[in-house]
C-alpha cells in the first residue's frame, strides 16, 4: 500500500510503525519531544510477550515536514484531546482528500476529522501496550499484539478500509472491515470507562463494583439517545482468542492509556472524552451520569496536581459514588 504517515508514535503508532516496517510498508513518522529524538537516533524498541522487535524508519516533527503526497494514508494516533491540534497541522501541510484512519478510543475524533477532511475512517483498536520510555513500547498482547475493525465515518466500508485490512493482516494483526464501525466503537467506549478508575486507584485494587456502575450510567445514556453499540470482545470469538493481556517477561505493566499519561507526567489525559462523553450524552439527553461527571472532575483534578497513578483511595471513590 502507499505511504503510510503515522501521527503520534507512542503506543499505538509506535506499535503499528515497528509491526508494518518490518512487514515491509513504507511508513513515515511524526512525532515530538523526546520521543522524536529517541525515534531519529536509535529507531523504537518492541518488547512483546514473545521477544523483542527493532525497527528504525524515517520520523519528522511536523506534517509541515512531511511533503505530503496525493496518495498517503494518514493514521490518527494521538489521544482525543491533541486530535483538534494534529488536524490543524495536517490541513495546514496541505492535507486534502487523503483517507485519515483514527486508531483512536472515544467516539470524538472521526467527528472532528469529518469537518475538515472528506475521507474519515474508525478504527476500533484492541491493542494493550505501554509507552513511557522514549524510544520504547511494551506490547501485552498474544498470541497477536493487536487486532482492529475497520470502517468508513459514519458508516460504510470502502476500498480503502479493504486495502488497510490487507495491509494490517500482512502485518500480523487480525483485522476486518466493518460498516457500523461507529458500534464497535461505542462499546469500546464502554471498556474505557474503567480507564480512570484504574489510573486513580492503581492497577492492584478491585474497581469492579466502581465500574460497573460507570458501565450502567453509559448504557443507560446510549439507549435514551438511540445509540448502538456492540461489544468488541465479545461477539467475534475467534478473534478474543487471538489477544489475551499477558506478561511480558521483566516489565510491569504500567495500565491504560490513561494511567501512561499519569506515570508520564503528560499534562493531560483523554478522560473529558471517555467519561466525558458520557456525561455530554447524559446532559444532551436528560440522563443523570453522576459517576461518570465525578470521574471527569477527578481527572482534571489529578493532572493539575501532577498526580501519580494509584493517587487516590477506594474508600474515597466509594463514598463520592455512594457505593
Ligand atoms: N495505549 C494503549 O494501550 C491503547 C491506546 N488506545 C488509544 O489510542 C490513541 C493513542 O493512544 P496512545 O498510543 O496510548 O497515546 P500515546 O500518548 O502513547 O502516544 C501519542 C503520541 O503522540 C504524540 N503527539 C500528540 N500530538 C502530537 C502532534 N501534534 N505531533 C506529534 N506528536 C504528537 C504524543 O506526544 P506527548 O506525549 O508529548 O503528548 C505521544 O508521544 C488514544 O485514543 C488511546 O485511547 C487504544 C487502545 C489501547
Ligand atoms: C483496553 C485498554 C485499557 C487496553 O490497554 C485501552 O484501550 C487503553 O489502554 O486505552
Amino acid at each position: 500500500m502507499s505511504r503510510i504517515v503515522i501521527l503520534g508514535v507512542g503506543a499505538v503508532g509506535g506499535t503499528l510503525a515497528v509491526k508494518l516496517t518490518l512487514a515491509g510498508q513504507e511508513v513515515l513518522g511524526i512525532a515530538r519531544g523526546a520521543q522524536l529524538e529517541a525515534l531519529r537516533s536509535g529507531g523504537l524498541t518492541l518488547l512483546t510477550p514473545e521477544g523483542a522487535l527493532q525497527a528504525g524508519f524515517p520520523c519528522v516533527a511536523s506534517p509541515a515536514e512531511a511533503q505530503l503526497r496525493a496518495d498517503d494514508v494518514i493514521f490518527l494516533c494521538v489521544k482525543t484531546q491533541h486530535t483538534e491540534a494534529a488536524l490543524m497541522q495536517l490541513r495546514d501541510a496541505g492535507l486534502r482528500d487523503q483517507h485519515v484512519f483514527c486508531f483512536q478510543n472515544g467516539v470524538e475524533n472521526e467527528r472532528l476529522a469529518l469537518r475538515y477532511f472528506p475521507n474519515v475512517h474508525g478504527v476500533t483498536v484492541m491493542l494493550p501496550a505501554d509507552f513511557v520510555q522514549p524510544g520504547e513500547v511494551v506490547c501485552y498482547g498474544a498470541p497477536c499484539i493487536g487486532s482492529f475493525d475497520v470502517g468508513r465515518y459514519p458508516s460504510g466500508c470502502d476500498a480503502a478500509d479493504s486495502a488497510l485490512v490487507a495491509c494490517l493482516e500482512a502485518a500480523g494483526f487480525p483485522s476486518a472491515t466493518r460498516a457500523a464501525v461507529m458500534d464497535r466503537k461505542y462499546g469500546k467506549l464502554l471498556m474505557n470507562l474503567g480507564n480512570i478508575v484504574g489510573a486513580a486507584l492503581g492497577e492492584g485494587v478491585d474497581s469492579k463494583t466502581v465500574v460497573a456502575a460507570l458501565k450502567a450510567e453509559a448504557e443507560a445514556v446510549f439507549a435514551s439517545a438511540g445509540i448502538a453499540w456492540s461489544d468488541p470482545a465479545e461477539d467475534d470469538d475467534k478473534r478474543a482468542a487471538q489477544l489475551k493481556i499477558v506478561e511480558v517477561p521483566g516489565v510491569t505493566r504500567v495500565g491504560s492509556s490513561t494511567a501512561q499519561s499519569l506515570a508520564r507526567g503528560a499534562g493531560s489525559v483523554e478522560t473529558d472524552y471517555l467519561n466525558g462523553e458520557v456525561s455530554l450524552l447524559g446532559r444532551l439527553h436528560g440522563v443523570a451520569t453522576p459517576g461518570n461527571d465525578w470521574f471527569t472532575a477527578l481527572a482534571a483534578r489529578l493532572v493539575r496536581e501532577g498526580a501519580v497513578p494509584g493517587a487516590v483511595t477506594l474508600a474515597e471513590v466509594e463514598t463520592a459514588l455512594g457505593l
